[in-house]
């Protein structure tokens, strides 16, 4: 009975990375009472033969007050099962937990070393459209619940705590973490960072500019339109290049010989054609990306690898009012553990943040009535800030050389057929924006 509800809630859900594909089966893994009222469970979720787990923090009252009735899962008897992140009077729970180190049925609750938590602080979940929940503590602490669980510490936690023990710059100070067994292995739930509450949204920051380039008189350009991004897009450089310097200092680094440079187009073209499977509309784009994967193969170098973000994009970066903060260690949702750890070469985020630019410029254009004319716009504003993210990124110390080239694009190549895949499963509407990537470009 709770299986039928929980199957067909968790389908509903913009965490659920299954979307698009129909839920099989469901079976309950884990079930244990943390507190009265709240339970955690470990749900299994098989869809075409594949298992993922999710975690629930799962709320029982008997009398469902309006402000919850929104997180309803379902009823059994007389008992409502709601989502119970969102009630406050049970997160507090965990907090409480950190601050106190606690482990309880199973759960272990930690606290980073050396900081306090103010317990009294009350939750609310963050409205983001995102892969995992956040809850916003107050405006002290922003407490990440990782829905999909992969067994294992999260990358996230592994470098935040890596990070801040050098007290690297450009980073979210680390508070807590949560985690328990799963298959045996210690694996994160959930973890806790500083909250910025003074800070905004590279994204948003990013669409303001392109608005204001957008609502320009004619003949204005991007450079001379009032919002310009230029000067935040050097900033953004410079802050990654240190970013990828601190990781490169915490985390073993390494060179990918000639030979085995070979390798990396091959996993260009796996990825490419697990895509092609599932977005039909790609296929047409094969030959150009095929072409393009090759030129890695004819690389005569050696290629630098190290820790990196993984998923860089301007979602994943909040202007403080003093610099750049970069939150999201965790790689690319949907990929195993051990492709999220493994070691790549840091032209992986800077194709990220470069594809980002390019999704800022356009996304505004996707049912825009005058979206022919705005495109020069468009093209201008990308090409600008990537240019000043790139001058950037050399400035804070990061090495781009004339010959990294052909993996930069590959890169960005890749990046964005895993953006048309994601946007498929999604945000369909918004699949024509990776999509334009293909466009061909002046060489
Ligand atoms: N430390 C923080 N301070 C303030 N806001 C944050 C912080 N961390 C994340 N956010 C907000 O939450 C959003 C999603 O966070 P993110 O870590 O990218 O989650 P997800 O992995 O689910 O995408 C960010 O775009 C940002 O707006
Ligand atoms: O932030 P997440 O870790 O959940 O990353 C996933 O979702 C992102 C969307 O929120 C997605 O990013 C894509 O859309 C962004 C705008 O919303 C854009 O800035 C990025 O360039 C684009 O890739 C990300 O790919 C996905 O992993």
């Amino acid at each position: 009975m709770i299986d039928e509800l929980l199957a067909a809630w968790i389908g509903r859900q913009r965490w659920f990375g299954g979307k698009g594909r129909p839920i099989d089966d469901l079976s309950i893994d884990a079930d244990v009472e943390l507190t009265p009222g709240l339970r955690h469970l470990i749900v299994a979720i098989w869809q075409e033969g594949s298992r993922d787990r999710y975690q629930i923090l799962m709320g029982e009252r008997h009398e469902l007050p309006d402000r919850l009735t929104h997180a309803l899962i379902g009823t059994v008897g007389d008992t409502y099962l709601y989502d119970a992140v969102h009630d406050a009077d049970r997160m507090s729970w965990l907090l409480e937990g950190m601050a106190g180190d606690e482990t309880r049925s199973g759960l272990r609750m930690r606290h980073a070393p050396g900081v306090t938590i103010d317990t009294s602080q009350r939750s609310l979940v963050l409205g983001a459209e995102q892969s995992n929940t956040s809850l916003v503590y107050g405006d002290s602490y922003i407490c990440k619940l990782f829905r999909r669980l992969i067994p294992g510490v999260n990358p996230e936690l592994e470098i935040i705590s890596a990070l801040a023990a050098r007290r690297a710059p450009h980073i979210a100070q680390p508070y807590g973490w949560i985690e328990a067994d799963v298959d045996g292995t210690d694996t994160t739930l959930a973890f806790m960072q500083e909250y910025l509450s003074n800070a905004n949204d590279g994204w948003d920051l990013a669409l303001a500019s392109v608005r204001d380039l957008y609502a320009s008189l004619p003949g204005v350009t991007a450079a001379e339109a009032g919002g310009d991004f230029a000067a935040e897009s050097v900033r953004l450089g410079i802050a990654t290049a240190r970013v990828h310097h601190e990781l490169a200092e915490s985390f073993p680094t390494e060179l990918v010989e000639i030979h085995e440079v070979k390798r990396m187009a091959e996993g260009f073209r796996r990825r490419l054609g697990r895509a092609v499977a599932e977005v039909p509309e790609l296929r047409r784009h094969v030959p150009a990306l095929e072409n393009a994967y090759h030129q890695v193969e004819l690389l005569t170098r050696e290629v630098p690898v190290q820790r990196v973000h993984g998923d860089y994009h301007l979602g994943q970066v909040m202007r403080t009012p003093t610099d750049w903060v970069v939150l999201d260690f965790e790689g690319e949702p949907g990929q195993p553990l051990a492709e999220r750890r493994a070691l790549s070469s840091p032209l992986r985020d800077v194709a990220g943040m470069l594809r980002s630019f390019d999704y800022a410029a356009r996304h505004l254009l996707a049912d825009h009535s005058q979206a022919a004319e705005l495109e020069p716009r468009a093209e201008a504003w990308a090409d600008r800030n990537r240019t000043a993210f790139l001058d950037g990124y050399r400035e804070g110390g990061g090495v781009i050389t004339v010959g990294d080239a052909a993996l930069l694009r590959a890169f960005e190549l890749s990046k964005a057929v895993y953006e048309v895949v994601y946007e498929a499963r999604n945000r369909p509407s918004w699949v024509s924006i990776p999509l334009a990537a293909f466009r061909p470009r002046p060489t």
